[in-house]
This record gives C-alpha cells, sequence and structure tokens, in this order.
C-alpha cells in the first residue's frame, strides 16, 4: 500500500481546499485575459455553433450537485447530531460559488471565449474522478448518506464528461462567420430613445404634428439632428475608445496608448515628488491595514472590560486602560487628522505637478495648432479638451485610491475573516463581495439607458425654456406665446416622468444593494453568534467582527459610483489623447531661417489650394505685387480673396506653387518672423474681453498711451472711446460685443497701425463704417501704408480705385488684372462690374444694410463715388463701351433713363451681381 490512510485523508482534505480556490482563480484570471485582448471577436468563428444554452444547463447541473451534495451533508449533520467535517464544507461552498459563478458569467456573455470554462471542465473531471473512487475504494459506503453521495458525484461526474466532448462536437473551425451576426452591429443605438409620439415639445421649430408622412429614414436623420450636443460628444467619446481598443486588439495596448501622458503624471525629473509619491503608497498600504487593525483593538478592549468585569481576584484583573489608549491612539492615527492628512500632504504636489504639467501642455499645444484644426472645432470642445487634464489625474487618484486599495481590503477582510472566524465566514464575505458586485454591475448596465433617456429629455426642456425665452421677440411677433408656453411645458411633464422612472429604478438598484448587504450581514451575524454560543469565542471577537463588516460596505458602496467615474474620466482622457497625437500642419521646417524684408515683394506662382481636397479653392493663381504698392482684390463672393491673404501668412500651407516674399519662400522662413512682419485686420476682427486699452496694446505690448491715441486718431476713433465713460479702460464685452460693428474694425485697424508691420492684408477692414467715417479712415491707412506692400479686398469703388493694382477673383483663378484704367478699357469681367455699378440706381436701402454685419452684405462692388467722380468715371466707361449698349438703353433696347439718375445721387448702391 502506497498511502496509510491518515495521508489519505490529509491529501483529500488539501484536495478539498484547493481545488475550488484554483479552479475559481484560474476562471477569473482567464475570463479577465479574454475580455482585456478581446478574445471575443476573433475565437467567435470557430465557436459559433456551439449550444451554449445546452452547456449552461449542464452547468446548472453541476452546479446543483454540489449544492445537493451540501445540503445531504446538513441533513447527515442534524441527523448525527455531529460537527461537518470542516474541509468537506468548504469543498462543497466553495464549488457551489465557483460553478455558479461560471454560470453567471455564460448567462452574461453571447459569444464566450470557451477556454476559461473547458479548462475547468477537465479540471473537474480529473478531481471529481478522483474523489469518486479513491475514498470509496479505500471506505466503502455503508450509510445510506455514502451512498446518494456517491450517486449525485456519479452524475456530476458524467457532466463533466459530456460537457467538453459537447463543445469540441459542436466545435467547428471551417464555418464562415457569418456577417449578420447581431453582436457585429453598434453597440449605440442608432436612435436617441426619445418618446415616440410625446406631444409637442419633440417638435422642432417649424415642425408640424403629422407624423404619418414622415418616413422612419426622415425621423432617423432629424433624430440624429437634434442629438444633444453633450450626449453627442459622449457617444463620440465612446466611439472613439472602441474604434482603438479594436485597432489596438486588447485593453493592454489600448492601455498603452496612455503612455504619453507618463511624463506629465510621473514627475519624471523630480526625485523629491517621486519619493512623496511612494510614500503615499506605503500610506495606502498602512490604510488597508488600519482597516483590521481598528476593529481587532476594538474587540480587545471590549475583551479587556469583559475579563475585568469577570475576574473577581483584584490582583488578577487586566489593565483596561492599555487597550483603550492603543485604541484611541490607532483611531487617531488612522482617521483624517493622522494617515489621512499625511497622505494629502504628501500627495498635493504630485497632484499639481499633473495638474499643472497636463493642463499647460495641453494648452500650448493647442495653441501651437494651425487653422485647419481651429477652424472645425468649438471653443467649448477645446475648452474641454484642456481641461481634460483634470479628467486625467482624475482617473489615476481613483485607479490608485480608491480601486486599488477596494479590491486590497477586500481580498484582506476574506483572508482575516477566514484566519480568524473560520473558512464560512471568508466564504460568505466573498460570495457577498461577489454578489454584490456582479448585480451592481449589472443593475446599472440595466439603467444605462433610462438614464441617457433622463440626461436627453431634462436637456430638451433645458433648451425649449432657454429658446422661448431668448426667442421671445419672434415669439410675440408671431403671436406665439401660447405655442411657446404650451411647448414648454409639455417638455416639462415629459423630464417629470423620465425623471420619475429613472429615480425609481435607482432606487430599486440601492434596494437591491442593501438587500445583499443585509442578508450578508445576517449570516456573519449568525455565524458569529454561533461561535460566541457554541464555540465560546469572546464578545470581543464578535464586536470586531460587527464592525470589521460594516466598515467592509463603504469600499462595496463605492464601487457603485466608481464604474461611471471612471467612464467619464475615460473619455475626457481619450480626447485628450486625440488632442496631444493631433500635429499642427503649419510648422518651421528644421531649416528654417528668419524672414530678412527688403522692399516687400509679394509673388504667388502657380499657387493652388483648397480647404477639403474635392473643391479646390484657388487654382494655379500667379501675381506679383511689387514692392510698396498696394494692391485690391475684387471679385464674387467666396471667389478666393480672403484665402489668398491667409496664405501669405501661413494659416495655411499652399498645395502647390510657392508664395515668396523678397524671393524667399514662406515655408522656409520661421513663422515668428512672417507673422511678426505682417499686420493683418480681418474680415470680422476679434477682440478680447477686456479694456481698449489692452486690446490696442495686444498688437506692440510696449506701445505708449501716446502711440496708441495716435493709432486711434488715424482710425478716427479716439474721440469715439473718450466720449466713453470710462474711456480707453472701457471694456469691450466678449469678442467685444459691446461696441458697434464699426467701432470694433476701427479699433481693429488701430491695433494693426500699432504693429508697425512692413506687409499689411486689410481683409474688408473698413465694411461696416459709413462713408464719411471711411474717407476719415482711408487718411489714416495713407499713413499706415505708405511705402508698405499692402493687400486690400474691398468692394468699395473709392477704395479699389485708390489701388496701384487690382486683381479681379471668380472662382479661385485670377481672370484679370491691371491697374484701373488698363481693366477698364481691357472691356471685361471688371469692366462689366465697374459699368453696372455706375449705371444703377442707388438702393434706399443700401445704408441701412451696409451699417450692420460685413456677412450680411452681398454685393461684389459698392458705389461709393461722389456725384462729381461718379461722373468723371461714367464718362470714362462710356467712351468704352458700343453706342447701342449705353445705359439709356438696356441690352434689349430699351430706354431706361438711368443715366440721368445715377449722376446725382450720393448715396451707395448695394447689388448683387448675377
Ligand atoms: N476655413 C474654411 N474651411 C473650408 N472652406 C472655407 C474656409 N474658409 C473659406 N472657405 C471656402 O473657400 C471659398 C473661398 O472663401 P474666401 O473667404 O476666400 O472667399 P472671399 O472671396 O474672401 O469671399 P467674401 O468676399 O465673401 O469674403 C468659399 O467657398 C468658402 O466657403
Amino acid at each position: 500500500m502506497l498511502l496509510t490512510s491518515r495521508q489519505l485523508v490529509a491529501a483529500i482534505k488539501a484536495i478539498h481546499y484547493a481545488y475550488p480556490g484554483l479552479l475559481l482563480c484560474y476562471f477569473v484570471l482567464a475570463l479577465m485575459v479574454t475580455v482585456c485582448t478581446l478574445q471575443t471577436q476573433r475565437l467567435r468563428v470557430q465557436d459559433q455553433h456551439v449550444r451554449r444554452d445546452v452547456i449552461l444547463g449542464l452547468m446548472f447541473g453541476v452546479t446543483l450537485s454540489y449544492l445537493a451534495e451540501l445540503i445531504v451533508l446538513l441533513i447527515q449533520v442534524i441527523v448525527s447530531n455531529e460537527s461537518p467535517p470542516e474541509d468537506c464544507t468548504v469543498y462543497l461552498i466553495a464549488s457551489t460559488i465557483c460553478f455558479g459563478a461560471q454560470c453567471l458569467a455564460l448567462t452574461d456573455s453571447k459569444f464566450p471565449v470557451w477556454y476559461p470554462y473547458y479548462v475547468t471542465w477537465f479540471l473537474g473531471l480529473l478531481v471529481e474522478l478522483i474523489l469518486l473512487v479513491i475514498p470509496n475504494v479505500f471506505a466503502p459506503p455503508e450509510t445510506p448518506f455514502a451512498f446518494t453521495n456517491i450517486v449525485i458525484q456519479s452524475i456530476r461526474v458524467c457532466f463533466f464528461a459530456i460537457l467538453p466532448s459537447l463543445y469540441f462536437a459542436l466545435r467547428n473551425d471551417k464555418k464562415e462567420y457569418d456577417n449578420g451576426d447581431a453582436e457585429r452591429q453598434s453597440l449605440l443605438q442608432k436612435k436617441l430613445s426619445g418618446k415616440p409620439g410625446s406631444e409637442d415639445s419633440t417638435k422642432s421649430y417649424g415642425g408640424t404634428t403629422d407624423t404619418n408622412n414622415q418616413e422612419s429614414d426622415n425621423s432617423e436623420a432629424s433624430d440624429a439632428g437634434s442629438e444633444d450636443s453633450w450626449l453627442a460628444r459622449q457617444r463620440e467619446a465612446e466611439d472613439k475608445i472602441k474604434k482603438r481598443l479594436e485597432q489596438d486588439g486588447n485593453w493592454f495596448t489600448y492601455a498603452r496608448g496612455f503612455a504619453i501622458f507618463f511624463p506629465y503624471l510621473w514627475p519624471v525629473h523630480d526625485r523629491t515628488l517621486q519619493f512623496r509619491a511612494v510614500l503615499v503608497g506605503f500610506c495606502l498600504l498602512a490604510s488597508n491595514a488600519f482597516n483590521v487593525l481598528v476593529p481587532t483593538q476594538m474587540g480587545r478592549m471590549i475583551d479587556s472590560l469583559t475579563g475585568y468585569l469577570l475576574e473577581e481576584d483584584p490582583t488578577r484583573k487586566p489593565n483596561v486602560w492599555i487597550p483603550v489608549a492603543v485604541y484611541a491612539l490607532l483611531r487617531f492615527v488612522s482617521g483624517g487628522a493622522g494617515i489621512g492628512w499625511l497622505k494629502k500632504w504628501l500627495w498635493l504636489p504630485v497632484e499639481q505637478y499633473s495638474y499643472d504639467a497636463l493642463s499647460t501642455a495641453s494648452h500650448a499645444h493647442l495653441m501651437s495648432l494651425s487653422s485647419d484644426f481651429h477652424d472645425n472645432k468649438t471653443s467649448s470642445d477645446l475648452t474641454q479638451a484642456v481641461h481634460g487634464g483634470r479628467s486625467v489625474t482624475d482617473l489615476l487618484e481613483t485607479v490608485c485610491f480608491q480601486v486599488l486599495p477596494m479590491f486590497i481590503d477586500l481580498a484582506v477582510a476574506f483572508a482575516f475573516l477566514w484566519t480568524l472566524y473560520g473558512p464560512y465566514m471568508g466564504l460568505l464575505m466573498a460570495s457577498t463581495a461577489v454578489t454584490y458586485l456582479y448585480v451592481t454591475t449589472k443593475l446599472y448596465s440595466r439603467r444605462a439607458a433610462k438614464r441617457r433617456d433622463y440626461i436627453t429629455i431634462y436637456r430638451k426642456e433645458w433648451t425649449i425654456g432657454q429658446q422661448s425665452l431668448d426667442g421671445w421677440n419672434t415669439a410675440s411677433l408671431f403671436n406665439m406665446i401660447p405655442y411657446e408656453r404650451h411647448r414648454y411645458a409639455c417638455a416639462v411633464k415629459e423630464h417629470m416622468s423620465s425623471k420619475k422612472d429613472y429615480e425609481m429604478s435607482s432606487q430599486a438598484i440601492g434596494a437591491a444593494q442593501s438587500l445583499i448587504l443585509s442578508i450578508g450581514l445576517l449570516g456573519a451575524l449568525w455565524l458569529g453568534v454561533f461561535q460566541v454560543v457554541y464555540r465560546a469565542e469572546s464578545i470581543g471577537k464578535f464586536t470586531t467582527l460587527l464592525i470589521y463588516w460594516a466598515q467592509l460596505q463603504s469600499p462595496l458602496t463605492f464601487f457603485a459610483s466608481m464604474y461611471r467615474q471612471i467612464s467619464y474620466s475615460l473619455m475626457d482622457a481619450e480626447r485628450l489623447l486625440e488632442l496631444f497625437q493631433t500635429k499642427p500642419t503649419v510648422t518651421d521646417t528644421p531649416n528654417a531661417k528668419a524672414l530678412i524684408l527688403g522692399k516687400g515683394l509679394v509673388k504667388f506662382d502657380r499657387v493652388s489650394f483648397a480647404y477639403d481636397e474635392r473643391k479646390p479653392t484657388l487654382k494655379c493663381v500667379s501675381f506679383e505685387v511689387p514692392s510698396g504698392k498696394t494692391v485690391a482684390l475684387v471679385g464674387e463672393t467666396g471667389g478666393g480673396k480672403s484665402t489668398i491673404l491667409k496664405l501669405i501668412d501661413r494659416f495655411y500651407d499652399v498645395k502647390s506653387g510657392s508664395i515668396s516674399i523678397d524671393g524667399q519662400d514662406v515655408r522656409d522662413v520661421t513663422l515668428d518672423s512672417l507673422r511678426g512682419k505682417i499686420g493683418v485686420v480681418p474680415q470680422d476682427p476679434m477682440l478680447f474681453n477686456d479694456s481698449i486699452m489692452n486690446n490696442l496694446r495686444y498688437a506692440r505690448l510696449t506701445a505708449t498711451d501716446k502711440e496708441v491715441y495716435e493709432a486711434c486718431k488715424a482710425t478716427a476713433i479716439h474721440d469715439k472711446i473718450m466720449s466713453f465713460p470710462d474711456g480707453y479702460n472701457s471694456k469691450v464685452g466678449d469678442r467685444g460685443v459691446k461696441l458697434s460693428g464699426g467701432e470694433k474694425q476701427r479699433v481693429a485697424i488701430a491695433r494693426a497701425i500699432l504693429k508697425q508691420p512692413e506687409i499689411i492684408l486689410l481683409d474688408e477692414a473698413t465694411s461696416a463704417v459709413d462713408t464719411e467715417t471711411e474717407q476719415l479712415i482711408q487718411e489714416g491707412f495713407k499713413t499706415l501704408c505708405k511705402d508698405r506692400t499692402t493687400f486690400i479686398v474691398a468692394h468699395r469703388l473709392s477704395t479699389i480705385m485708390k489701388a496701384d493694382h487690382i486683381i479681379v477673383v471668380m472662382n479661385g483663378e485670377i481672370v484679370e488684372k491691371g491697374t484701373h484704367d488698363e481693366l477698364l478699357h481691357s472691356g471685361g469681367k471688371y469692366h462689366d462690374l465697374w459699368s453696372k455699378q455706375i449705371f444703377v440706381k442707388p438702393s434706399p436701402t443700401a445704408d441701412r444694410s451696409r451699417s450692420s454685419s460685413p456677412k450680411k452684405r452681398d454685393a461684389t462692388l459698392v458705389n461709393d463715388l461722389t456725384p462729381q467722380r461718379q461722373t468723371k468715371e461714367l464718362a470714362k466707361v462710356l467712351k468704352t463701351i458700343p453706342h447701342d449698349q449705353q445705359p439709356g438703353e438696356d441690352n434689349t433696347g430699351k430706354k431706361d433713363g438711368k443715366k440721368a439718375e445715377c449722376s446725382g445721387h450720393k448715396r451707395e448702391v448695394s447689388l448683387t451681381f448675377e
């Protein structure tokens, strides 16, 4: 005989203790690996015909068999009045938990990865065969209980044998992947789950209540169009995470993508901060230790008190003060004034380092990105991306200070309870924690749709309320106040109803969590009382249990909020990552030199450019502007005039051809030197929400007050500013809203004058000022533009005429160039535009329409000539026109009498040419 019966019993005992634990550990680890490496996607091909339902049934049978054996054991204990063998009970309870967990995991995954399961089946088959055969051979069964156990064990062995055979029989590597697979469809609902048919509040402005005609496609499109911006951003971030996850193939590589943040999160160059971070790690471990020490000391204190009361001999009475003092000390050290404070004190500089490093880096990066990036982002997107830094540090803190300590606490609790109160208590605690975490995760994911609905509807109510208040004027004009009231009332009702649903589901989750914790506590109390009453354990030990158990609830309840917190932080981190990975398209070349400006000769050589590859904006544009001359760009709206200016300033790089200044390609000089020499007045200038003085000084921070005043006088705004109550200290409001369009433009021109640039780009710089003011500004321009190469995009005849050269831009091409007189005589497009302007009767509304924003004006040329000048110009034009097409006769030969009318007017003409 190889084994003695004692050795055999010891071996069986070891199997009883080790088997379920090992099985569970393997299963959990393997499952984690499959989830993290996204194997579900890849292995599904070969597993698509495996009958998950049948396998689930068999595994459920296995779980029931352990439970049945446990029940039989309990009956046996009750009948025989003997205490149950501990190893056997542990084996049965732990196995039930282990296979129960597998059943739950299988129920949850529609397309599981099977190897975590079938390895446990093989192991189960082996161990169960050993447990069935060897003990029964050495000690043949005698009692009915033993026979029942053999039957149950045999059934279980059969299940274990069928499970892998079934799986491998159904598995087929040759089958093709089914593309119609439901799981390949988008995880995110296409449609926002707004309540169909919910009253008027869901309608957009101008919508009708008639839903019969609406095609489902249309409604989907409109739903997508009206998707709340916040939810849309969430969805985009989720999509990005999903996409990157699929590209990377697993969570580990995905997480490695965030390595870019490492130098910002970890103080790589600061040893003191690193040391502090390491000490924080020790503090966390100490906190975990205190979580055990404090309740244990409480138990000792109670025991010393009970000992003191029970001990009759005064000389042998225990000292009750020492345990109390130790307890008080432990409470102090473990509390907010002890380790909590120390942890915060140590961590704060590290935290500030990361916030500082991430925020400044993301802001600097954003500022370094080019126009193409900034054109496509809203300001809220940008601000959010910068503040993503906060989320990344939050994410790190959540993981390091909450998630990891929580798992350490749970592991310590399991070991602590097992050693102090026996395996049942450890298993009870583990099953309570696992059930709690599982149920919470499930219920939260089920509630996610309700939450999304609730947020959508809540924000819809807010938007409707806001829009109706903003649009009060329009609503009053159209007598729609009752309609708006009704619309808002419906939105509030809808909000309340969805809030009720959402809150009830939150309550249900809270109730389920509290039920699980209460049941766990009940079990712990029962076991504790049992030990005190039947095993003569001390009251102190029972107290320790009570306190420790209560303490365990807080990491568990924290878990509920952790998931959402982490997923939000992850989304922000994803946005920040995207930002960091975006590279500027316009940068200095490695050999870039500073621009050396001579006289400022600007040359466009076959320049082509497109904002969008599909639609060319400039096509082979070539021209040369001699040094110190002024060139006016005219032409139809959207023709590409402003784009030409943006290319000179290198807001974008040309797609082909080149732009040079004094023979130096703008791409070969440093951006800094280029932009330092160019002064721009854009179409719609932006002012900072600061004083006028600070806005003006933005061009040259060292400018004196006198220089600022001179610049403002040159643009005829000085007196106006002085008439404001706070003069130059008046705040201009957000983006300069407190100034009129004309005032804003004049401040912007003064700002450009103050910069004293060598090359000047004026993009409709005076479009929003009246004719008289424009005349005054022109005087200012004389000083600004004298001997400087100047580009002017303008619509006013007077401005264009003063230019040395005129370039006519149509549909991204230069159709004509030359001086005013040359172009008039050539009889081309410029002549056409010009003659139409001169002959047309002024529109009485021209003045009014022009005085608003430059964007609202839709004229190619604006006639602002004085009557005398106009008569002179008219004479010039008439010379170039054949007699039969002269004004007084239109093209069809009819007399229209415009000639007589046009010479006498002084007002401007607003007209769009076909
Ligand atoms: N940032 C941008 N992204 C994409 N397309 C743009 C961008 N800016 C301008 N465009 C497009 O490029 C074309 C030329 O625009 P540009 O502003 O140069 O015209 P413009 O001649 O200055 O017109 P206007 O006289 O109305 O200011 C237009 O069709 C416009 O829609």
